[in-house]
């Protein structure tokens, strides 16, 4: 079908680009290179679809759009930018673009836009505009960070289920934070749980809340993460991790949107979008059992995977500045990165991920003793050890606690009286460091004892304990004479 696109872009030779692409096509194309002579092109007649660069000259392409699809709901409109944010993606959603295509684009990209955009039936829900520009609180400006921000922009203002995975560190948190703060549900809490942190017994009771002695030791009755979270999202992490039994009650609440109270039976409504989280591969966990198929269907409404940060090179640079400005925020000598030490960052692995990376770079920033920091000092970090090192590690787990505790007391003040505290502040610091130690030894159980100096049993002990699996490939893999 023969249609007309009008064009804006203020540089002309992305503008002879997409128009010969559309020509080839078939379609009329118009063009114009400021929200001025966007103006005029619309007064002399509608096109079938508008693309529109965000950064025009005159003015921003995403208020006319604004106002633009209020007018006309039905036409379909194309957002290009090269402010590849996370606010973008999610601005040109609420102001009712039908896609977002970051820039650089792909041509094949914008052409398959915008032959759905001419398929489609019927107009785009025109979402209400945000009140204030959001904070960007995911940093990353790599295709596959453009990937993740189009799902977010996509999900913000419904209520579907995310299951957002990722290996450690690379920002799932951060990921259902950014889905709440963006949406309808912002004024209301954001509620985390830890499924690997919290004691097996204990989940349930955290979760739907409990009855005045409904077990030994519940004195009062508590309200659960779901009561908590009323009104907002509940976070679901480390999902993977959920007993058996839990799982089949979670699948439960959420088939028939009520739960109840351990030991109780109160039924309450459970008002709360849900987004979980998880570092393995739960497909895996349910061919092997230990994750209810029906649950991880009712999950994986809307998937998101984060890519690790070895698999997005290009945004090290920007984030490890970020880090630095935001340590320099938080009153450390403000430090700036050379070129060779950013080389050095950008070809590390990071196991640990974004994680690491802000250890790595909040580490520098009080370590270093120039304002400019060298590939030296990033070698001399990555590879750990100096005693001045380790004195700087200990004030981080300090604040480390303090910040677990701190949480708790908000969100769960019953951890501070009930007699789990101490395991619980115990797991969150033993599993982080088994899991980095099990990754810098390629999995390998003995060479991680002995790095650690415990005992090969006491290690396997805490691996079941803490619910640290071990990919079943690497452990098979030999790893050395001696090691097994
Ligand atoms: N894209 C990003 N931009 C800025 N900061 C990030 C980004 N991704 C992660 N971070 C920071 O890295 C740290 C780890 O992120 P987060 O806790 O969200 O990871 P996670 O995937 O949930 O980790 P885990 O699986 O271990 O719970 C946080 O301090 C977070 O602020």
């Amino acid at each position: 079908m023969t249609a007309t696109v009008l064009v804006v872009d203020d540089d002309a030779a992305i503008r002879t680009v997409i128009a010969r692409a559309l020509d080839r096509a078939g379609h009329d194309v118009v063009a114009a290179g400021s929200l001025a002579e966007m103006r005029r092109a619309l007064d002399r007649g509608l096109p079938d679809v508008l693309v529109t660069d965000v950064v025009l000259p005159d003015g921003n392409g995403l208020d006319a759009v604004a106002s633009f699809v209020r007018d006309h709901p039905r036409l379909p409109v194309i957002v290009l930018s090269a402010q590849n944010t996370l606010t973008t993606a999610v601005r040109a959603t609420e102001v009712g673009a039908y896609d977002y295509l970051p820039k650089p684009f792909d041509l094949d990209a914008l052409m398959r836009a915008v032959a759905g955009a001419l398929a489609r039936e019927g107009g785009v829900p025109v979402a209400p505009l945000g009140e204030e520009d959001a904070a960007l609180p995911l940093i990353g400006r790599s295709p596959a960070m453009q990937d993740v921000y189009r799902v977010i922009a996509r999900v913000v203002s419904n209520d579907l289920t995310v299951l957002v995975s990722g290996e450690s560190g690379t920002g799932k948190e951060l990921v259902a934070r950014a889905i709440h703060d963006l949406g309808p549900r912002r004024h209301a809490p954001f509620v985390a749980i830890n499924m690997a942190a919290i004691p097996r017994e204990l989940i349930e009771s955290e979760l739907f809340g409990h009855e005045r002695g409904a077990f030994t030791g519940a004195q009062a009755r508590a309200a659960g993460r779901f009561e908590q979270a009323a009104g907002g999202t509940l976070f679901l992490d480390e999902i993977g991790d959920m007993p058996m039994e839990a799982q089949t009650r979670l699948l439960r609440v959420l088939q028939s949107g009520e739960f109840t109270t351990v030991g109780g039976g109160r039924t309450i409504r459970a008002d709360v979008r849900i987004v979980a989280a998880t570092n393995r591969d739960l497909t895996r966990a349910v061919a092997d059992g230990r994750f209810r198929e029906d649950l991880f269907y009712r999950l994986n409404v809307v998937p998101i995977t984060l890519p690790a940060l070895r698999e997005r090179r290009q945004d090290v640079a920007l984030l490890a500045r970020h880090f630095l400005d935001r340590a320099a925020e938080a009153g450390l000598p403000r430090k700036q990165l050379d070129a060779a030490a950013v080389a050095l960052l950008e070809a590390h692995d990071w196991p640990g991920n974004v994680r690491e990376l802000e250890n790595i770079t909040r580490r520098m920033a009080v370590l270093s003793r120039d304002r400019v920091i060298g590939a030296a000092e990033v070698r001399a970090t990555l590879g750990g050890g100096s005693p001045d090192e380790v004195a700087s590690a200990d004030i981080g787990i300090e604040a480390a606690v303090d910040a677990f505790v701190d949480r708790l007391a908000r969100e769960a003040p019953d951890a501070l009286t009930n007699g789990t505290l101490y395991d619980r502040v115990i797991a969150e610091v033993e599993r982080p460091l088994i899991r980095r130690m099990l990754a810098r030894n390629g999995n390998n159980q003995l060479r991680t004892a002995r790095a650690l100096g415990i005992n090969r049993n006491t290690l396997r002990k805490r691996l079941d304990t803490l619910g640290i699996d071990l990919d079943p490939d690497d452990e098979a893999r030999p790893s050395g004479p001696g090691d097994r």
